[in-house]
């Protein structure tokens, strides 16, 4: 079995002489790891330097290191682009390439849960004194907690992407990220960039957004164009090198999230010149996606944004939404309110069934608009004599606003007053009949009031993906927010919400791992990662059943908010 994985075979002369350059993106602290020991002999991985802007004095054990809070002068001038520590933790970017020990753990970690959970997200907001100024900009920060008996083995790394190398080495972004497009020193260069656009050299591999699984063991992060798939160790952290698709299906974006499960790797690649999406299927052991089928676009001449979709056991749902790719947007050097998009409600949005084993389209239906980052699952409705009627696909929707991607400006993260100004979202519901009518069906699917109209981050139990299912787990909001701020367990039979919210507190995805061998869809445990109002931050574990919490451990220092995670299992 041959796997492709292109070594990045040079170290950024920043990251081996890190005290040599003095235009360094970091301060130049330790970029090595410590090795796993039991807490009495915890090699604590100290700082060389002082710490610019943590506040943190506090530790999470007596055994971890304790981290120099900044001197007044520091805390003064902020003269660090990025680092300011006068906003919440969740939107600072990580003061540290990496980090990792042992946490000492309030309450009781299940002696079955032994593994890693592995989260991504973009949690470097700034290069040299240039701000980011798009949440989705910031370059990839992976966070690990390793259960293993009862104990917690947390840490974080900086994902070395080439563009966050090439940033780090040149102290300015060199390739598209979701907001920010390099300067152009000149007309020719201009020039020069767009044509690199067209081939994908000027297009980010900052791969921020998830981390899967695949069923060979290799663990990729993800994001939404394909060059940024990046294979990491998923107990070093340590980034082994490019995932290169084997196939020739070309194209350069793809859904950020495929459905990844021990069998396949199932995702959509969006055709931006013949306006449709590829579906596409890669087997575990293999770098090669084979075209399942084809879906042309029915509302636009630009496929709509597919960040997420769908799947039931037998069909792939291929979204259209209305807020679509744009191609000028994509060539524009600022950011448009809606970035690499455009919203066209005219031009409508439609759902698409496809089936797996045949590439067939069973369904196309026009639904009511709707926005939507993130489908939590889809099933098949069958009536009483097990015949499939519809699908249902369920999503965190947005109520048809695409305004959210702007509130997710760093800006508007970074400024809350107390105003409630996060946009409602609820549990959209989907039905698609399979009868060959036109129309399909969006409702939500319990009173958004029960989640505080917050929703999104979205997780359930795997051995559900597809299937009938009763519980999500998700972010709702507790009121004034601008930003979901509650941990909420669904049940969608009972239409109920159970919340947890702690003041002032952002938690990231709740990600379900359900116990081996539980027969009830909810026994396991919900995992989050919490960063504080006091710019501290701790890993939390809540009861998958009745939502309690069961342990929390903190970290050394506040980590900045995470995207999405997956769990590697141990062996
Ligand atoms: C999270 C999160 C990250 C993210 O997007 C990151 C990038 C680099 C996206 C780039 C693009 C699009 C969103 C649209 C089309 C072009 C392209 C530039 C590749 O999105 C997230 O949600
Ligand atoms: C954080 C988020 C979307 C993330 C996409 O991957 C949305 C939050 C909205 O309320
Ligand atoms: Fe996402």
């Amino acid at each position: 079995m041959a796997f492709t994985t292109m070594p990045f075979t040079t170290m950024p002369s920043s990251l081996t002489n890190s005290t040599s350059s003095p235009t360094m993106l970091l301060p130049p602290i330790s970029h090595h790891n410590n090795h796993i020991l039991p807490p009495n002999k915890l090699i604590v991985n100290k700082p060389k330097r002082k710490l610019l802007h943590l506040t943190v004095a506090n530790v999470a054990s007596p055994s971890l290191p304790m981290i120099t809070p900044p001197t007044p002068e520091e805390q003064r001038s902020g003269t660090t682009a990025g680092r300011h520590h006068h906003h919440h933790v969740a939107w600072t970017s990580i003061s540290q390439e990496s980090w990792e020990g042992e946490l000492q753990v309030e309450g009781h970690i299940p002696p079955w849960l032994n593994g890693t959970y592995l989260r991504n997200g973009p949690g470097m907001w700034h290069i040299g004194d240039y701000d980011f100024r798009h949440l989705f900009d910031g370059y990839a920060t992976v966070v690990k907690l390793r259960l293993q008996e009862g104990r917690l083995f947390a840490g974080h790394r900086q994902l070395e992407s080439e563009a966050y190398r090439a940033a780090k080495k040149n102290q300015k972004i060199c390739y598209r990220e979701f907001s920010e497009v390099p300067k152009a020193a000149n007309f020719l260069a201009y020039v020069g960039e767009l044509a690199s656009l067209f081939s994908g050299a000027s297009l980010t591999d900052n791969a921020n957004t998830g981390v899967v699984k695949l069923g060979d063991g290799r663990v990729v992060c993800l994001t939404e164009t394909q060059k940024g798939s990046i294979v990491i160790d998923p107990e070093t952290l340590e980034t082994v090198g490019k995932f290169e698709y084997s196939d020739s299906l070309g194209g350069l974006i793809h859904s950020a999230h495929p459905v990844v499960t021990d069998k396949e790797f199932v995702t959509l690649l969006p055709d931006l010149v013949r306006a449709g999406y590829l579906v596409v299927r890669m087997e575990p052991g293999t770098n090669e996606r084979r075209v399942i089928g084809r879906v042309n676009c029915r509302g636009g001449s630009s496929p709509g944004w597919v960040h997420s979709f769908p799947v039931t056991e037998h069909y792939v749902v291929v979204p259209e939404m209305p807020l679509r790719y744009c191609a000028q947007n994509l060539l524009k050097a600022e950011p448009t309110p809606l970035y690499k998009f455009e919203w066209h409600p005219q031009s409508k949005a439609f759902m698409h069934v496809m089936c797996k084993t045949s590439g067939n389209i069973v369904a196309s239906v026009e639904v009511p608009l709707f926005v939507t980052f993130h489908f939590i699952n889809a099933y098949e409705e069958e009536d009483e004599d097990g015949r499939v009627t519809a699908i249902i696909a369920d999503c965190c929707e947005h109520n048809s606003d695409p305004t959210i991607l702007d509130r997710l400006r760093l800006q508007n993260l970074r400024s809350f007053n107390g105003e409630d100004v996060l946009p409602d979202a609820r549990v959209g519901r989907f039905r698609i009949p399979l009868d060959g009518s036109p129309y399909g069906e969006l409702d939500a699917a319990l009173d958004p009031n029960e989640h505080g109209k917050g929703m999104d981050m979205c997780s359930i139990n795997p051995n559900n993906l597809g299937k009938k299912y009763r519980y999500a787990y998700a972010c709702g909001a507790q009121r004034p927010c601008n930003f979901p701020n509650t941990l909420t367990k669904l049940d969608l039979e009972l239409k109920k919400a159970t919340n947890w919210h702690e003041e002032g507190a952002v938690p990231s995805e709740p990600f379900f791992v359900a116990r081996p061998g539980a027969t009830e869809e909810d026994d396991g445990v919900v995992i989050s990662i919490v960063s504080e109002k006091n710019g501290e931050g701790y890993a939390l574990l809540l009861d998958g059943s009745t939502f309690e919490e069961i342990a929390r451990a903190k970290f050394p220092y506040g980590l900045p908010y995470g995207l999405h995670g997956c769990w590697v299992p141990k062996e």
